[in-house]
């Protein structure tokens, strides 16, 4: 007897060939989604040639979404942020035709350096680039203290992304609760506008946010041992005390900041190893900086001294 897999009709040819027609799209069309963590991590490492004293694990500590990169100093961290950046751009991008990034004050501008430089200065699409604030000092955008003049300084004003798509704060308001319902309102607009989309809990979803750490646990101006941490409803607050100075200040609740796509939280120090070792080696934290838990990854970039305590 004789099947038809070894002598196959000529009917089925054409049927055979729309199977590994539609097998060939299915696999190409997989290759465009975003890859798992870990295949991102190799590309890290490859395409940044990051010195080789590094480990990497995913962590257990907020499920499988939550992966760590240690790199051997803070330099290499920055190529790192600067490639993941790039990297998340160009697929984003690619997907809907634009970029919304979350920027933090603090060490992080500083640490974003390499994407002020080429490569990326020139093939990332900065026009298609959207920027907001994660938390902002109420004081006058020129004041040392503003995150907006941080982030002006060292990083927008040395690439091309369109200042109508800057979302600061708008600084001649000066009590804190004027300053955290219009930065609200103008976010309301964006979403109205459909530049940011909202999640399924209707807060607004941003492609990126750059998170730092400070040595107390706390992201954002989302403090220890203060109430805006554990607000559910408001998408921006403020807090007129804050432990570090300046007191008053805005910013983004943990419903939006964890309603993100992607999160890279970017600790380098020694003098952050207590608070990361809390944070990363404490199955039950309630530093601030555990509950960033978002809908999409979280990855971890970190140096040799702040990961020392893991
Ligand atoms: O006050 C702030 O501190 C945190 C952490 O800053 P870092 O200097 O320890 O990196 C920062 O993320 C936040 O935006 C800023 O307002």
């Amino acid at each position: 007897m004789s099947y038809p897999i070894y002598t196959p009709p000529v009917i089925l040819l054409p049927l055979v060939r729309i199977y590994i027609l539609g097998l060939r799209l299915a696999l190409s069309s997989s290759r465009n989604h975003f890859p798992t963590p870990e295949v991102q991590f190799f590309k890290l490492i490859k395409t940044s040639k990051i010195d080789t004293n590094r480990k990497k694990s995913m962590a257990a500590c907020s499920g499988k979404k939550t992966e760590k990169i240690i790199l051997k100093t803070e330099d290499d961290v920055a190529k790192a942020l600067a490639e993941y950046t790039a990297d998340l751009s160009r697929r984003f991008i690619k997907e809907k035709g634009s970029f919304t990034v979350v920027l933090s004050g603090g060490t992080l501008i500083d640490t974003m350096r390499y994407l002020t430089e080429s490569p990326y200065k020139e093939s990332v699409e900065w026009s298609k680039w959207s920027i907001f604030w994660l938390d902002e000092r109420v004081v006058p955008k020129t004041s040392d203290d503003s995150n907006y003049k941080l982030a002006m300084d060292g990083f927008l004003s040395k690439v091309p992304i369109p200042e109508a798509n800057i979302l600061a704060i708008d600084d001649t308001k000066s009590k804190p609760s004027d300053a955290a319902d219009d930065y609200e309102a103008r976010l309301k607009d964006w979403v109205d506008k459909k530049i940011l989309p909202l999640s399924s809990d209707n807060f607004p979803k941003h492609d990126l946010m750059l998170l730092g750490m400070g040595p107390d646990g706390h992201v954002a101006s989302l403090f220890p041992n203060r109430t805006q941490q554990f607000e559910t409803q408001r998408w921006v607050t403020f807090i007129l005390d804050s432990p570090k100075p300046p007191p008053p200040r805005i910013t983004y609740t943990f419903p939006v900041i964890n309603a993100a796509s992607e999160i890279a939280m970017v600790v380098t120090g020694a003098e952050l190893a207590d608070a990361v070792k809390n944070v990363l080696g404490t199955p039950n934290s309630t530093l601030p900086a555990a509950k960033v838990r978002p809908e999409g990854l979280l990855t971890w970039f970190l140096d040799q001294p702040a990961a020392s305590g893991l």
